[in-house]
């Protein structure tokens, strides 16, 4: 299989980002809480990646970050270093420098509050060809932040992404309404789309302990949540490696709870 696209890990890997880290230690000029000590807690934790997003704003990950988690994950050979961005921005600088294992391609504008939307392909797949082309010539996975449109996938594949990134957004908002299991249906139905195209299926945005496990039971074809805000969330009140244990366990119980 080429590597590529080869699975990080037989289960659902997880991703820890940690960008709400950095945006706290943003806030004062002490280097508290580490972004690297609190990656490095995670990956002794069990965590199989890190994930970064250095907007252009550095509002939270910045530019010595990305190298500061590069030199760390080069101590952790088993686990992967996801970096996310606008390819159009500043992303391909740093994939350049660093050449992490996946590089997260994502449609945000400069100032964006967050993530809340996947790629319009037929506006700008012409333009993310040679980007995704570059990509794999430096030994880089690359994955498309995608909706959830099964009619989309194909596209992904042709403009040459290995994976799509399945914003799940949409479906942490419709968890506590009588629209969940609409959500769940759209879902897994892009999450078979994407395998059917010849995609691996990652997945992202607002997953947290509760919704995660129904989740993955839908869509078992994900092979990588990326989780950052509510396990940030949770780490300040269960600590770093208690959290990481938990999301683990909810990996390990949408795949009935005896996977490795
Ligand atoms: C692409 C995505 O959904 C997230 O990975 C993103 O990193 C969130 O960005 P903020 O942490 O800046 O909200
Ligand atoms: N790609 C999603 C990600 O890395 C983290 O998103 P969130 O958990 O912070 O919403």
């Amino acid at each position: 299989m080429n590597p590529l696209i080869a699975p990080a890990h037989p289960a659902t890997a997880l991703s820890v980002n940690v960008n709400k880290i950095a945006q706290l230690r943003n806030t004062r000029h002490l280097g508290i809480p580490s972004v690297v000590r609190l990656a490095t807690v995670a990956l002794e934790a069990g965590a199989q990646g890190v994930t970064v997003h250095p907007r252009p704003d550095e509002r939270h990950i910045r530019a010595h970050d990305v190298h500061d988690i590069a030199a760390l994950m080069a101590q952790w050979p088993q686990a992967e270093y996801n970096i996310e961005g606008n390819p159009f921005h500043n992303l391909m600088g740093f994939i350049r420098a660093v050449k992490p294992h996946q590089a997260t391609f994502v449609p945000d504008s400069e100032g964006q509050f967050t993530s809340d939307h996947g790629w319009g392909l037929a506006a700008d797949g012409d333009r993310l060809r040679p980007l995704i082309d570059e990509c794999h010539a430096l030994g880089v996975r690359v994955s498309l932040f995608m909706d959830a449109e099964p009619g989309a996938m194909a596209a992904a594949r042709a403009v040459g992404a290995d994976r799509i990134e399945l914003y799940t957004e949409p479906y942490a908002a419709a968890w506590a309404t009588p629209q969940r299991d609409a959500q769940l249906q759209r879902f897994a139905a892009a999450a078979r789309a994407a395998v059917q195209a010849g995609l691996q299926v990652n997945a992202g945005h607002d997953l947290n302990r509760d919704n995660l496990t129904a989740f993955l039971r839908a869509a078992p074809e994900v092979v990588e949540v990326s989780i950052g805000h509510a396990l940030i969330a949770d780490a300040l009140e269960l600590g770093m490696a208690e959290t990481v244990r938990r999301y683990l366990q909810c990996i390990r119980d949408a795949a009935g709870g005896d996977a490795a």
